[in-house]
């Protein structure tokens, strides 16, 4: 697939402002339309958690208002924000934003991408050459940096998390962490990286999910530490596949924790415990339902690539699960485009 095509616009589905707002305090994701429609839909869930008195649930009320406001606004503010750092952040390590090389990849990542992309290759074969964490969920590891190229991505990460640079957080379960395309590192890291190398790696393992038609991403990095946010509640991904790479630094805790696919009806009775290793990264499908347990000690950073095929989600949204209304977005928006990439064999996706 080609990758000098002209420049297309890229959409987010409308249910952004409406669907899955997340509500940390009751650990809940819930749809928000109106005051009697989410009463009428949630009220006997919200009680449960806590959400009791009438002031309880205008305190919610309030804080859903302002949630919609902000996803509203954060297309534009979040351009301003990359704008303001292209202009004035001085990097700590400004050897992060050079064109992604093979130097910095590992070579077990290099060997697997390497292999993909050659004539002849198959499942099988890509098999042997990284970690099967699950068989059943298509859960796969395998080292993706060298570790100097972790820990330079980490330095500068950490400095630019100190400046007084504004921050735009990767959503609403995290209050810490970047989003790297308003680092400006969508371009010569995460872009190179989902078009060289995972695109290949991403065909063969999950070609009915569009691992072969990823045409752009969502790059951010989640950072846990302690008196800042510790886990994450169970949710799964605004993508069709997601690479999530361990940075650093020591830690304790901070397991993923894995259960079906979000469409399958089920508990997390017996969810599959995923340790992250430092330096390894896990990938799995964006709607096998996740979270990830406490941090016990030390601090964790893990930098998480959604990956999205505009093939497979402008025929349904996953957040909202139905044909997705497009409003036009900056940047790559939310992975939907008005037009569909060219000859997409539509019986090769589910
Ligand atoms: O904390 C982690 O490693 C998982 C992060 C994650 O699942 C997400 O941000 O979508
Ligand atoms: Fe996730």
């Amino acid at each position: 697939m080609g990758t000098a095509a002209a420049p297309r616009r890229f959409c987010r589905c409308a249910c952004f402002c409406s669907e899955n707002l997340y509500v940390a305090r009751y650990g809940l994701h819930v749809r928000f339309r109106s005051e009697q429609q989410l009463r009428q839909d949630y009220e006997p869930i919200l009680r449960s958690r806590g959400c009791v008195s009438p002031k309880d649930f205008q305190q919610l009320l309030g804080e859903l208002e302002q949630e919609v406001e902000r996803r509203r606004r954060l297309g534009p503010e979040s351009a301003a924000r990359k704008a303001l750092i292209a202009s004035s952040y001085r990097p700590a390590r400004p050897e992060v934003y050079n064109l992604l090389q093979e130097a910095a990849l590992a070579p077990e990542f290099l060997a697997a991408a390497e292999y993909s992309a050659s004539s002849g290759a198959d499942l099988k074969g890509l098999l042997q050459r990284l970690e099967t964490v699950s068989e059943e969920k298509r859960i796969y590891r395998l080292p993706v940096f060298t570790a100097p190229f972790c820990q330079a991505l980490l330095e500068e990460l950490e400095h630019f998390e100190q400046s007084d640079m504004p921050k735009g957080r990767p959503n609403t379960m995290n209050n810490y962490g970047v989003l790297l395309h308003e680092l400006g590192l969508d371009e010569p890291l995460v872009t190179p990286l989902r078009e060289r190398f995972l695109q290949p790696l991403m065909a063969l393992l999950y070609p009915d999910c569009g691992g072969g038609w990823l045409d752009s991403h969502r790059a951010f990095v989640v950072k846990y530490a302690p008196g800042q946010d510790r886990e994450l509640g169970c949710h799964y991904d605004n993508a069709e596949l997601t690479l999530n790479v361990s940075l650093g630094k020591a830690f304790t805790g901070g397991a993923l924790y894995f259960g079906d696919l979000f469409q399958v009806p089920s508990t997390l009775a017996k969810p599959l415990e995923v340790e992250h290793v430092v330096g390894q990264g896990l990938l799995h499908r964006g709607g096998q339902l996740h979270g990830a347990r406490p941090l016990g000690t030390g601090e964790r950073w893990n930098l998480v690539v959604w990956l999205r095929a505009s093939a497979v989600r402008n025929r349904l949204c996953p957040m909202c699960c139905r044909k997705p209304d497009l409003v036009d977005d900056e940047g790559f928006g939310d992975g939907f485009t008005r037009e569909e990439p060219a000859t997409v064999d539509v019986c090769a996706l589910t």
